[in-house]
Order: C-alpha cells, then sequence, then structure tokens
C-alpha cells in the first residue's frame, strides 16, 4: 500500500453511496446538499449564532435529537466544524485532534446514530490555535508552510481514524493535499475516505457570521498570503489542478454566487472530479438579509442562487439552506 502512486487511488472517492452519487451530473437533488454543522465542547450546548440565521452550536448530547428530523427528511451528508470553548489554544493548534474534542466524539456519535449519514470534516486549525491562523507560524508572524502541511495532515488522519468519510482541508497550506493523501494510503485509508479540498478558497469578505459562529477570527492580520486574491483567476486554475494533481477526489470552490466563474473553470479544469462550492456565511446572511428588507422572496432567491452554482457546474453544494432544501425538494 505504501508504493501506491497518488495519482492512482480513485476509490477514496467513491467509496460510500452518497460519495457515488456525486460522480453524475443532474438537476436539484437533496443529496447535493451537504449541511455544515458547529458542534462545540460544552455537552448540552444549542447556542444561537446572531449573525447566521437559524444556525446554532450543537453540543454533543443535542446533536442526535437535532439531527433526526433532518435525516427523516432525506438529509444525506454533514460537514463538520469543531468549536472548542473550553480548551486551551495554543501556536500547533493541539486540540484539533483531542480524542475527547468534539469533532472526533461527533464522527463516533454519528456513525453510531446515524449509520448511513455522510460524514465530511473540515480540517484547518483555526478554530485551535491561539493566533486563529490556520497554520503554523514563524517567529514574525508569516506561516511556516512545512510544519503546518504535517500537523493539517496528522489532524485529518486522526478524523478518518474516527470514522469521518471525507477529510476537506481548508487550511490551503501548499502541499497539504498530497500530504494528506499520503497519510491516508499509508494509514489504510486510501481507498475509504474521500478527500475533499478547498481548492480555489478565496479571501473572502463573506466568512464573517462563520468566524463568529467558530470563534475562529485571526488574532492578528488576515488570511491574504494563504487564500486567493478574488481578482486571481489564474491562480484559482492552478490551484485546482495542483489538487487534482495531488489526489484530490472532490474539488471545491468557496464562496460561491460571486465565484460562478471559478465553478465553471473547475467544471472544465477536472471535469472527471466532483465539484462542490461552499455557499458560505455571508452568501446566506446575504440573501437571508435581502429577503428581510423585502428585495426579494427568500425561497426563489435561495433556489436561484443554488441553480446558478449547478448551472456553472457544481454537483455539491455545501448549505446552511440544506434544512430548506430538505423541505422544498421532492427528491
Ligand atoms: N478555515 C476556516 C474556515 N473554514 C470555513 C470557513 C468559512 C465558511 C463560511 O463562511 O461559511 C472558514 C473561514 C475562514 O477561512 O476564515
Ligand atoms: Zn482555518
Ligand atoms: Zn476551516
Amino acid at each position: 500500500m505504501a508504493s501506491l502512486e497518488i495519482s492512482s487511488v480513485l476509490q477514496g472517492g467513491y467509496q460510500h453511496p452518497v460519495a457515488r452519487s456525486w460522480q453524475g451530473r443532474r438537476g436539484l437533488a437533496k443529496s447535493m446538499f451537504m449541511y455544515p454543522i458547529f458542534i462545540t465542547d460544552d455537552p448540552n450546548a444549542s447556542t444561537v449564532i446572531p449573525s447566521l440565521p437559524n444556525q446554532r452550536r450543537w453540543g454533543l448530547n443535542k446533536l442526535e435529537e437535532f439531527l433526526r428530523p433532518l435525516v427523516r427528511k432525506g438529509l444525506q451528508s454533514v460537514i463538520l466544524f469543531g468549536v472548542p470553548l473550553n480548551c486551551t489554544k495554543d501556536g500547533r493548534g493541539t486540540p484539533a485532534d483531542d480524542e475527547q474534542g468534539p469533532v472526533i466524539q461527533a464522527i463516533k456519535l454519528i456513525r453510531r446514530c446515524f449509520p448511513n449519514l455522510y460524514i465530511a470534516c473540515d480540517v484547518c486549525l483555526c478554530e485551535y490555535t491561539d493566533h486563529g491562523h490556520c497554520g503554523l507560524l514563524n517567529e514574525d508572524g508569516s506561516i511556516n508552510t512545512e510544519p503546518s502541511v504535517d500537523r493539517i495532515s496528522d489532524v485529518a488522519a486522526a478524523y478518518a481514524r474516527a470514522g469521518a468519510h471525507c477529510v476537506a482541508p481548508s487550511d490551503m497550506m501548499d502541499g497539504r493535499i498530497m500530504a494528506i493523501k499520503r497519510k491516508l494510503i499509508d494509514g489504510g485509508f486510501g481507498n475509504k475516505v474521500t478527500l475533499m479540498s478547498y481548492s480555489a478558497k478565496f479571501a473572502s469578505s463573506l466568512y464573517g457570521p462563520f468566524r463568529d459562529a467558530a470563534g475562529s477570527a485571526p488574532s492578528f492580520g488576515d488570511r491574504k498570503c494563504y487564500q486567493l486574491p478574488p481578482a486571481a483567476k489564474g491562480l484559482a486554475r492552478r490551484a485546482i489542478l495542483r489538487d487534482a494533481n495531488e489526489g484530490a477526489d472532490i474539488i471545491m470552490v468557496k464562496p460561491s454566487l460571486p465565484y460562478l466563474d471559478i465553478i465553471a473553470d473547475a467544471a472544465e479544469l477536472t471535469p472527471d472530479h466532483p465539484i462542490a462550492c461552499y455557499q458560505v456565511s455571508g452568501e446566506f446572511a446575504m440573501i437571508h438579509a435581502g429577503a428581510a428588507a423585502g428585495v426579494y422572496d427568500l425561497k426563489t432567491m435561495a433556489y436561484e442562487s443554488a441553480e446558478s452554482m449547478v448551472r456553472a457546474g457544481a454537483t455539491l453544494i455545501l448549505s446552511y439552506f440544506t434544512p430548506e432544501f430538505l423541505d422544498w425538494l421532492e427528491v
């Protein structure tokens, strides 16, 4: 297994029936929606997030009753974000792969309660570092890429061991896809776990509500040295091709609505991969705010936004509207 070439490992991308459903193209369907969920370390939490309408931070004891009705309505996949509030953060993001931490415990709980639900995990350090950046830093505050990639790939491997069906690194460090794929293969998960890359993730103004929700705003500076400049179509295309070559099973574009051309580029450049897009917290809040201001009807606009993503080439949409679409869609 250890000698296997990274480009020869395809089964990680279709090991699960839900992952298989993303390998073809069609119109809007329930299985195209992946629901982002915030898991915190207060087991009884059900905390409203003021800037992110209808979303909460959930404690482990509340997770089953929260998910049960959604699964009954046809929820097929979730992506987990850890929000540690009671742990000690440090420079290397030690709590990220704490066996008792909220993500690893949630993976195990969901596998037990909902054996058919597909579990993706966001992999990043910003929720767990004391400085709030997505990687490890040099003395001067710049990103120290090599140890960052090593740490992030260890965290991804820990989520895989805990039972995640998919790991999704959002840190944007160069080289992380290859390093994660290598550790998945060496750990015996190459053919079992999907690697979804946030390949074209832009330094956007649309992450504000998420950073409130996750407590992951950087304590100094910004993320412009590792997230893409909004105008950088060329860099996005290079990152998409690079990540595909490094072994990504799914290519993601983030945010979505202002980056439909990049979704289309991803579909053109990697036509043989499922293409995911993340309708991020600020896009979601913006659609809510516009509806509240009487600019449009919420449901009509939610549909229009999702349909534009599919039209551009997305096969999978990460969206806080997932519960609504489970009500609105027939299948
Ligand atoms: N690596 C952190 C991360 N993972 C997902 C999001 C944004 C998701 C959203 O806004 O809904 C962010 C924020 C950021 O990069 O600052
Ligand atoms: Zn991060
Ligand atoms: Zn992240």
